[in-house]
């Protein structure tokens, strides 16, 4: 629909008398122009544009259009069929439709015959640069600068040569939040259309979407907006996440609701934006990939989501291996070489639980690639035995799979362990010399252990070792060709470590090639499966057949945080299972642990009241978890501090049984401890 033609000059002699006053008499003037093209003028003006100026820039030359154009590659690709929707929309108004890099640069445009003469005039044409600092005042430029659509008409482009022309242009924002192009439309002033703007915006929208979804085909994306119908829309807010529900894209509609920053440095995970954990959630979307689940958010509202490119990849498989392999795990330290093949597997280790898949999944497709792994996870998660699984699935599981717990050894002593000495290099040191893990573990797979608490003299040496691939022994001058697949687990965040500069930078970016996270016990939506599973391994020598559990010990296993994560759960069982008398066959409240019964009663927790299962409708209300992470006023963290101080009291300060009997390492309890003094 075009502008009438009254509307219009009132429009044209507004912005005449707005002219005169800013460029003959140097004046702002107080009405009469949109404030980003005050804005715009007072740029051009204080950058020493002349508003007369003539001067015509050349478009870039072939091959700089064409270096443009492959830095724009994805955006030309998705642009081309939407540019010749538009175009279709405006054939007959004598207007062009033009794509413009980050810098105004025309990278592609389609236009009107009988404007594209004109236009051409004044450079309209791909290659031209349409940067305000050059161009003055105009659309492309204009929206660039200002990071927002604009429209700028007639006389409101700085330079009067531009005059004739009427713009309508919208950034396109890429899902980091930067300015990834600009799409135009341009045209004579006097066939100015009233819809033009809201015409590109919409294109902009429709080009970010799919931007969005090719640059994240691959990744999970959390959709979602307060009213369902609007969820498949141009207006839905939109989240791609990793495995471990950090947010790694974001869509326009999300940043401005969220409030995100471009760049997504600071951008909150899935667990800090939503009330329900993330793993619940995948669960639910993998079981029913089309509903919409009606979910809270922390800050308050709720939100219709939907879950899109999450599907369960492998099928789970059959207890029995997980069984050998937690047995294998489960028979001591195991921290030496060994030749774990065909035991435990990834697999074998899928449960059931979402975000553990994910794990899974992430660390196959690196399998064989010689790409470091890094695995975090809270102790006692299963960071070794995922490690363990994931040489026993690749191409070395023939050769040795060697672990080293930094944290546990001596500082003086990691040297000699890692690197290995030739007889007689220090005191105390073997005649005969010793090999060092790094040498031990070739042709298999090294595994650290916490190694965020490596001493910073070790990792350079480590470092050298993972670049040069050769270890030199103490006390030797020759040095020893190493190859071996390195896996490091820290319950530590390193990037935090190295701010504080406790961790090398070039060694986290060594070992962190991929991460993947283990979900904490009470986050799992597994327990069940775990705890039959434990239960299987705790009670195979028992002559007296298979042991059961009851429903109640099993509701409260589920809602129960689990400080020591699977280790404390093990120890639990296998304690229950030490306790049943010959001709009992089921665990029950009176054969757990009093500790958990003093944490979980005395606080006016849950209980063992038995747990809400989840809603499951079309658009399927998923309740909040069950308070599991804060018992009555106090936190897990306080609970666990008192916990750890009423074992330690009954065992009379005895370090090892303490551990024993919170189902956490020596070292663990350690650190604990040492947050307590
Ligand atoms: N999925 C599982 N099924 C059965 N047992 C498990 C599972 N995950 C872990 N475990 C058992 O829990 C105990 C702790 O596991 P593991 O040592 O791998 O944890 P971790 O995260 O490396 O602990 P830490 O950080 O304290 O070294 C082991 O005995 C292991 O066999």
């Amino acid at each position: 629909m075009a502008v009438l033609p009254q509307l219009r000059d009132r429009r044209e002699n507004t912005i005449s008398d707005a002219r005169r006053f800013f460029f003959e008499l140097g004046q702002t003037p107080e009405a009469g122009l949109a404030p980003p093209v005050l804005r715009s003028w007072q740029r051009c003006r204080n950058g020493g544009l002349d508003h007369l100026d003539a001067y015509l820039i050349d478009p870039a030359g072939r091959a700089q259009l064409s270096d443009a154009r492959d830095r724009s590659a994805r955006l030309l690709e998705h642009a081309g069929g939407i540019m010749e929707h538009v175009f279709e929309q405006i054939r007959a108004s004598g207007s062009m439709v033009i794509l413009a890099d980050t810098k105004g640069m025309i990278l592609h445009c389609l236009g009107d015959p009988d404007f594209v003469g004109r236009a051409q005039r004044v450079a309209l044409q791909p290659g031209a640069s349409w940067d305000e600092t050059f161009r003055g005042t105009n659309a492309i430029g204009t929206a660039i600068l200002e990071g927002a659509p604009v429209e700028i008409h007639g006389a409101e482009h700085y330079l009067e040569r531009n005059g004739f022309l009427t713009c309508s242009a919208a950034p396109v924002f890429n899902a980091q939040g930067c300015i990834a192009g600009v799409l135009d439309i341009s045209g004579d002033s006097r066939s100015n259309q009233r819809h033009t703007l809201g015409l590109v915006r919409l294109s902009v929208q429709l080009l970010e979407k799919r931007l969005f979804e090719a640059e994240f085909a691959k990744e999970i994306r959390i959709a979602f907006h307060p009213r369902p119908e609007y969820v498949g829309s141009l207006q839905e807010a939109m989240l791609a996440v990793d495995a471990d529900g950090r947010i790694v894209g974001a869509n326009p509609v999300a940043r401005e609701w969220l409030g995100l920053t471009a760049g997504l440095a600071d951008a909150p995970s899935f667990g800090m934006l939503f009330r329900t954990g993330f793993g619940q959630v995948l669960d639910r979307a993998a079981n029913a990939p089309d509903d919409l689940l009606l979910l809270e958010m922390r800050r308050g509202d709720a939100v219709y989501v939907q879950v899109r490119g999450h599907r369960r990849t492998r099928p789970e498989v059959p207890a029995p291996r997980l069984q050998e392999a937690a047995q294998e795990s489960a028979k001591g330290p195991a921290k030496t070489s060994d030749g774990s093949k065909g035991r435990i597997t990834l697999d074998s280790l899928a449960t059931g639980d979402a975000r553990l898949q994910l794990a899974l999944d992430r660390a196959r497709r690196v399998q064989g690639k010689d790409i470091p792994l890094l695995i975090q996870g809270e102790s006692g998660v299963g960071k070794e035995l995922f490690a363990r699984a994931f040489h026993n699935s690749g191409v070395r599981s023939d050769g040795p799979f060697v672990a080293l717990n930094c944290a546990a050894i001596p500082e003086n002593l990691i040297e000699s362990e890692l690197f290995g000495y030739v007889g007689g290099s220090f005191t105390g040191a073997r005649r005969e010399g010793a090999v060092g893990k790094l040498q031990q573990a070739h042709g298999g797979t090294l595994f650290l252990d916490e190694i965020g608490d490596m001493p910073l003299g070790m990792q350079a040496r480590l470092l050298r070792v993972l670049q040069e691939r050769s270890v030199t022994p103490i006390g030797s001058m020759k040095s020893i060709p190493v190859d071996i697949s390195l896996v490091c687990a820290t319950h530590r965040v390193l990037r935090d470590a190295v701010k504080q500069g406790v961790f090398r930078e070039d060694l986290y970016y060594r070992v962190n090639s991929l991460t993947v996270t283990l979900p904490p016990l009470r986050e799992r939506t597994d327990v069940r499966r775990i705890v039959s599973n434990l239960l299987e391994i705790e009670s195979a020598d028992r002559r007296s057949g298979p042991l059961g559990i009851s429903e109640e010990v099993m509701g409260f296993f589920e809602r129960y945080p689990w400080p020591g994560n699977v280790r404390q759960l093990q120890n639990v069982i296998r304690v229950a299972v030490a306790l049943l008398d010959d001709n009992e066959h089921e665990i029950a409240s009176i054969h757990l642990p009093e500790e958990l019964f003093g944490i979980d009663g005395e606080e006016g927790g849950e209980g063992l009241a038995p747990s809400t299962p989840m809603t499951a409708m079309p658009v399927a209300a998923i309740a909040s978890p069950a308070p599991a992470a804060t018992i009555g006023a106090r936190s897990l963290d306080e609970i666990e501090l008192e916990a750890i101080a009423t074992v330690m009291r009954e065992v009379g300060g005895n370090v090892s049984a303490a551990a024993r009997r919170l189902g956490v390492s020596r070292n663990t309890l350690y650190r604990k401890l040492g947050r307590m003094s």
